[in-house]
């Protein structure tokens, strides 16, 4: 079955406020969306509610196909080596080519450092390694780009594209725009409550 992500009419509350509300998005095979807006204007409310690690206030969202997250935890064991840590997943995930990806993110030196003794975007580079691992269809990416340096910026936003190239679907949550060819803008401002 094809992946697929389909949200309908999501209103967003936190605490008191109503962020937004009357947001509707569909994504097919091939699909990379880029939500913008200013700081605390509900992205990464709205990436956590597409996941579904946040109940909206209303609406419905639904899915077809696996989904990977990439925000600001990082879920490897901190006090694993980077290749340890990253093993203990793909056993799980089942990745049949994991050198791959350490290729691409250029993480073969670090296999051997403590996953907690990793700068902000080597972790963010593990965190990709981990979602390639995956395979899986739908990427959700809360500002996949911080903490990278112009090359990782460049090497992220070329695996995204291959990724939406290649059938899968990426929303992207993110200040700074992602050069990636066809994708589609939504901003959160134009549904503020
Ligand atoms: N658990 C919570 N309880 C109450 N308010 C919250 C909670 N989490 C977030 N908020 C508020 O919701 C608003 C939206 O937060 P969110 O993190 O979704 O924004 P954002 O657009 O991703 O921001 P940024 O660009 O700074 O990352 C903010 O005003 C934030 O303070």
């Amino acid at each position: 079955m094809q992946a697929q992500l389909i949200a309908n009419d999501i209103a967003c509350r936190r605490g008191e406020r109503l962020l937004f509300k009357g947001l509707s998005l569909g994504c097919a095979p091939g699909d990379a969306l880029q939500v913008t807006g200013s700081n605390g204007v509900g992205k990464s409310s709205l990436i956590r509610i597409l996941a579904g690690l946040l109940k909206p206030f209303s609406g419905e969202v639904s899915t077809t196909g696996a989904m990977g997250l990439i925000d600001e935890t990082l879920a490897l064991d901190a006090n694993q080596p980077l290749g340890k840590a990253l093993a203990f997943w793909e056993r799980i995930d089942g990745c049949r080519d994991p050198s791959r990806a350490l290729e691409v993110l250029q993480l073969e030196e670090l296999l051997d450092v403590p996953v907690r003794f990793l700068s902000t975007g080597q972790k963010k580079r593990a965190a990709f390694a981990r979602l390639l691992n995956r395979n899986c269809p739908i990427w959700l990416l809360d500002e996949p780009l911080n903490g990278l340096d112009t090359q990782a910026q460049k090497s992220v936003e070329s695996l995204v594209a291959l990724h939406c190239s290649g059938g899968g679907i990426a929303v992207v949550a993110s200040h700074q725009a992602m050069a990636l060819p066809d994708a589609e803008t939504l901003a959160i401002e134009d549904f503020a409550a």
